[in-house]
C-alpha cells in the first residue's frame, strides 16, 4: 500500500510530481541536491496551487493541507520511511546511477523506486539497485498538474505486484496510464521528440523563422503550443539528452540532433528555466532570439 512517496530531483518535474501526489492525499517527501531549488520548488508548487485556487479547482484549506504534507531536505536519509521513491532528477544516465546507488542503503526492504526519465533504459537504472523486480518507468508530462498522462515502463525485472501498486497510484493521482516497452524513449518522446528536432532542423536550414515554425503548428494542427516553444518549456538540455538516446539506442541517422539543437544547450539557452532558448523570456511577452 503506497502512502509515503519520495520524489528525488525539485525540477520542474519533481515539484510537479510533489504537487499532484500531495493534492491527492499522499504525504511527500522533496529532495535535490540544492537546497534552494527545494525553496524555489516549494514556491512553485505554491503558485501552481493558486493557479488551481484561481479556477475553482481547490479551496485554500485544501492548498493549505497539501502545502503540509510536503517535507524537503538534501539527505537522502529522509527517505527511509517512504513506500515508493521517484526519481526526477536531470536526464542523464550517469546522473541518475549516482543517485540510486546511494538511495538504496536509505530505503526499507519493500520501498519501490520509480524514474520519471524522458527516454533511458528502465532495465538498466534498474539494474543498479538492490531491487529490480521493485524498479519501473513512471514518466509523468509536463505540467505536471495539468497533463493526464503518465506513461509506464516495465524493466526487463519489474515483478507483476510492483507494477500494479504503481498503476492503481497512477488512477489515484487522477491520471490515465498508458504502457510502453523499455525501448529508447518509450511511446511519448519516440515520436514527439524528432518532431520537436524536425523543427530545429527547419529553423537551422531557414525553412521559417522562429514565429513562423510555431504559428504553423499552432493554426495548422492545432497544436497547443509550437513545436520550438513546447522545446523552450521540456528544456532544450532534456530535448538533446532525449534525442542522444534515441541515436544511441537505435543506431539510425534519422535521430542525429540538430546541430542548432547542440549549439543553444552549448550556450546555456536551455529554454524557459533558464530564461533563454528559442525565445527570451526576460520580458512579458516572450521574444524570438532568432
Ligand atoms: C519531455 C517529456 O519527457 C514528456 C513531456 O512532458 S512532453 C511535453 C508534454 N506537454 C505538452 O505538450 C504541453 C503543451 N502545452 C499545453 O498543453 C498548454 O500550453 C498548457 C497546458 C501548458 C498551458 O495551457 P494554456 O491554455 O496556454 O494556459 P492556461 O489556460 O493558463 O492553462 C491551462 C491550465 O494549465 C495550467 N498551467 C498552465 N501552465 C502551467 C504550468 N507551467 N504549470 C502548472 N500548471 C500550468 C493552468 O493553471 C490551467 O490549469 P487548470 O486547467 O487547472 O485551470
Ligand atoms: N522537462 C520535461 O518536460 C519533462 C522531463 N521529464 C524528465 O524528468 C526529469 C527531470 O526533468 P526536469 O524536471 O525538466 O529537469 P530540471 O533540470 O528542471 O530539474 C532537475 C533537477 O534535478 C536536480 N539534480 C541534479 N542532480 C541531482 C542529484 N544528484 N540529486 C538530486 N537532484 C539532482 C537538479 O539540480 P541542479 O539544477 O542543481 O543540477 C534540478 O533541480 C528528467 O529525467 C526528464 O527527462 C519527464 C517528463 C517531462
Amino acid at each position: 500500500m503506497i502512502q509515503k512517496i519520495g520524489v528525488i530531483g525539485a525540477g520542474q518535474m519533481g515539484a510537479g510530481i510533489a504537487h499532484v501526489c500531495a493534492v491527492s492525499g499522499f504525504d511527500v517527501k522533496l529532495s535535490d541536491i540544492s537546497a534552494d531549488a527545494l525553496n524555489k520548488a516549494v514556491g512553485n508548487i505554491g503558485k501552481n496551487l493558486e493557479r488551481q485556487i484561481a479556477k475553482g479547482k481547490l479551496t485554500e484549506a485544501e492548498k493549505h493541507t497539501a502545502l503540509e504534507r510536503i517535507s524537503t531536505g538534501t539527505d537522502l536519509a529522509i527517505f527511509g520511511d517512504c513506500d515508493l521513491v521517484i526519481e526526477a532528477a536531470t536526464e542523464a544516465e550517469e546522473v541518475k546511477r549516482e543517485i540510486f546507488k546511494r538511495l538504496v542503503p536509505n530505503l526499507n526492504s519493500t520501498a519501490l523506486i520509480a524514474s520519471n526519465t524522458s527516454s533511458i533504459s528502465i532495465t538498466r537504472l534498474a539494474a543498479v539497485t538492490d531491487r529490480p523486480a521493485k524498479f519501473m518507468g513512471m514518466h509523468f508530462m509536463n505540467p505536471v498538474p495539468v497533463m493526464q498522462l503518465v506513461e509506464l515502463i516495465r524493466g526487463i525485472a519489474t515483478d507483476e505486484e510492483t507494477f500494479q501498486s504503481v498503476r492503481e497510484l497512477t488512477v489515484k493521482l487522477g491520471k490515465k496510464a498508458a504502457v510502453a516497452e523499455d525501448f529508447p524513449a518509450f511511446i511519448v518522446n519516440r515520436i514527439l521528440l524528432p518532431m520537436i528536432n524536425e523543427a530545429v532542423y527547419t529553423l537551422y536550414e531557414g525553412v521559417g523563422s522562429v514565429e513562423a515554425i510555431d504559428t504553423a503548428l499552432k493554426l495548422g494542427a492545432n497544436h497547443p503550443m509550437g513545436p520550438l516553444e513546447l522545446a523552450d518549456f521540456i528544456g532544450l538540455d532534456t530535448c538533446l539528452a532525449i534525442m542522444h538516446v534515441l541515436y544511441d539506442g537505435l543506431a539510425d541517422s534519422k535521430y542525429r540532433p540538430c546541430p542548432l539543437l547542440v549549439k543553444y544547450v552549448e550556450a546555456g539557452w536551455v529554454g524557459r528555466k533558464a530564461g533563454r532558448g528559442f525565445y527570451d523570456y526576460s520580458k512579458p511577452v516572450p521574444v524570438p532570439t532568432r
